[in-house]
């Protein structure tokens, strides 16, 4: 048995009975900021250049962030020529306002304000760690040490604003403080610091300083968090001077939920990334977050409408790839393989463009694929564990057949005997050809070579129906003829009479199919043979014809099926 867990301490909740969040239901987008091009880009084996910086920058505008942290322009030459670049060029629109982020080190904040020169809405975002364990191994410092750490850097943030500002009147400067390690801080040192950070930076309710409470390595269950965050939330002296921020990253796999704890707990704005990229199991995954307040019928202020675009972008600038399984955006995440969700997709499906319901509701799908720019098409896939509703599904969305019913089993149990056979996944086409095969190209033994419809009026309110036509069997032409109620009534008589009797009626349905700007009708005809029934199915511009041709195509396939049998024995 490992005892290797043996080495690990619990993590120790924080007592904090009166918490509300619990209670507490998200109606509202927080603010969000971007960090990808920061916490995001900082964690790339190969950090994004300049040009790959500058699409993704695009693209967030695009998708809707105000509030993008553009990098670490202290750092290095590209952070920084990355910053100037967008502002010279004028590429942040005047609704944007872009973050830096910076060490609370002197000669690194000095290089960040040369940085940000002439830009119009800047948050200058400065931070440093202040949980027990970074204040004893990274700062060998107590707690006043790492207040005196950031204060020195609010005053001298403080003191180059003004400059700035005074040179730059038309920039709107902002702060943000991250107290870096936040959730393995005591909440009393957190509160401590950040009120004593927005006394220093002079923060006031109409200027308020953004307070960033970063879950930097995710420690506990997100309702520690949670707490943690309310806590600060209630406690702080200057609440009214901050804007509460949160940063979750995904150390436990949790972020998302952290995140949603947090908000709950009085965070109004969300740090993370839009696929959740970041250091190691990476940041909270903003687009995660807003579309699951989508699902919920809030408007979550950032449009993912062009998806596949956005994953395209992202992957190729970070050469990251997104998971097949990735919430609202994998390949596969609205693809349903197994038969039962297939059958239930399709009747939700079916029942919404029916009653055409207000509100979305289909089992298995939480969220509209198309919202995402998703098609039908890939939602129901044929493999082996697809069921006869999945091949009925794939043939109405995709060919326009709407096959009855009764007939699902029959051609389900087709299409389940080549997936089983090839071992694979069978595409729409494919499910399409084997239709084609089974139904619509069966002319053997029987073939309609020529036939005569035609009416009478026996008595005023009775129409009596003839047929008349030629029948191949196997090159052997028949003549035959007969009357009826109507055509299919008709036609059966005419193959009584020429001794086909073996076949029983038992059940039709029709509807019109649209081929281009052409359109057919096409009949399912359920015929029985002893205990056996069979389905056939014609297709023509004329809708007896197609009936006919839909028995012939079942009496076919029954005779098929007999010869078959017989060979094998
Ligand atoms: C949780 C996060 O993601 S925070 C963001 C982290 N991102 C990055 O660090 C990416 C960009 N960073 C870098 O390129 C480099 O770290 C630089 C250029 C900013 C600084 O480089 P250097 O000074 O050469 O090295 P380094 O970052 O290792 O500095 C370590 C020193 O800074 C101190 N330090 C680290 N962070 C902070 C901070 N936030 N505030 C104050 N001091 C800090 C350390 O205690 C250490 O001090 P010491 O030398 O007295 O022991
Ligand atoms: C700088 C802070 C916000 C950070 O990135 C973190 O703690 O993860």
């Amino acid at each position: 048995m490992n005892k290797g867990y043996k080495k690990y301490l619990p993590f120790q909740p924080i007592r904090f009975p009166e918490r509300t969040w619990p209670e507490k239901v998200i109606d509202r987008a927080p603010v969000w900021c971007s960090v990808d091009l920061r916490d995001g880009n900082q964690a790339l084996v190969t950090p994004m250049n300049l040009h790959q910086k500058v699409v993704f920058f695009k693209t967030l505008v695009e998708i809707g962030f105000k509030e993008i942290e553009v990098g670490f322009p202290s750092a290095s030459e590209t952070e920084y020529e990355t910053l100037r670049y967008l502002i010279d060029e004028h590429l942040i629109p005047d609704d944007v306002t872009v973050q830096v982020l910076v060490q609370a080190r002197a000669h690194l904040i000095e290089k960040t304000f040369e940085a940000i020169r002439g830009a119009k809405n800047v948050i200058v975002h400065f931070y440093n760690s202040t949980s027990t364990l970074q204040r004893k191994v990274v700062f060998d410092t107590d707690m006043e040490g790492v207040i005196g750490i950031a204060m020195d850097a609010a005053r001298l943030i403080r003191q180059l604003a003004d400059k700035m500002r005074e040179e730059y009147p038309e920039m709107n400067l902002r702060f943000e403080y991250s107290p870096e390690s936040f959730s393995g801080t005591e909440v009393e040192n957190a509160v401590r610091i950040c009120d004593d950070v927005l006394e220093a930076l002079g923060a006031t309710p109409e200027d308020k300083t953004i307070i960033n409470l970063p879950n930097t390595v995710e420690l506990a269950t997100p309702n520690c968090f949670a707490d943690q965050v309310e806590y600060v939330a209630t406690h702080l002296k200057h609440r009214d001077c901050a804007i509460l921020s949160i940063h979750p990253h995904n150390d436990r796999g949790t972020a998302t939920a952290a995140t949603e704890l947090g908000v709950m707990a009085g965070a109004e704005r969300v740090e993370g990334t839009v696929f959740g990229n970041g250091e190691r199991t990476g940041n909270c995954d903003i687009m995660n977050l807003a579309m699951n307040l989508y699902a919920q019928g809030v408007d979550p202020k950032l449009d993912f409408t062009n998806m596949n675009h956005i994953k395209r972008v992202y992957e190729e600038c970070t050469h990251m790839h997104v998971h097949e399984r990735h919430p609202y955006a994998g390949e596969l995440v609205f693809t349903a393989f197994s038969g039962s969700h297939q059958d239930a997709i399709h009747k939700g499906v079916t029942y919404m463009a029916k009653t055409g319901a207000a509100h979305w509701a289909v089992p298995y799908l939480p969220i509209d694929p198309a919202d995402l720019g998703r098609q039908y098409e890939p939602i129901i896939r044929i493999n082996s564990q697809s069921g006869k509703g999945g091949a009925a599904f794939i043939m109405h969305r995709h060919f326009g057949y709407i096959l009855p019913k009764q007939m699902h089993p029959e051609f389900g149990a087709l299409i389940q005997e080549v997936c089983n056979r090839e071992g694979r996944e069978l595409k729409a086409e494919e499910v399409f050809r084997i239709f084609q095969r089974e139904y619509l190209r069966v002319h053997a033994p029987y073939d309609l070579k020529r036939y005569r419809l035609f009416e009478e009026n026996e008595k005023l309110d009775r129409v009596v129906v003839y047929f008349d036509g030629v029948l191949s069997c196997n090159g052997r032409n028949i003549q035959l003829s007969g009357r009826g109620n109507g055509p299919i009534d008709a036609f059966f008589k005419a193959l009584r009479s020429v001794g086909i009797t073996a076949y029983k009626f038992v059940s039709y349905s029709e509807h019109a199919i649209s081929t281009g700007a052409d359109s057919q009708a096409v009949s399912y005809i359920e015929l029985s043979h002893g205990d056996e029934t069979m389905f056939g199915v014609g297709l023509d511009h004329n809708i007896s014809l197609s009936s006919i041709k839909g028995i012939i195509c079942a009496i076919n396939r029954f005779e098929r099926r007999a010869q078959a049998e017989k060979q094998e024995k």
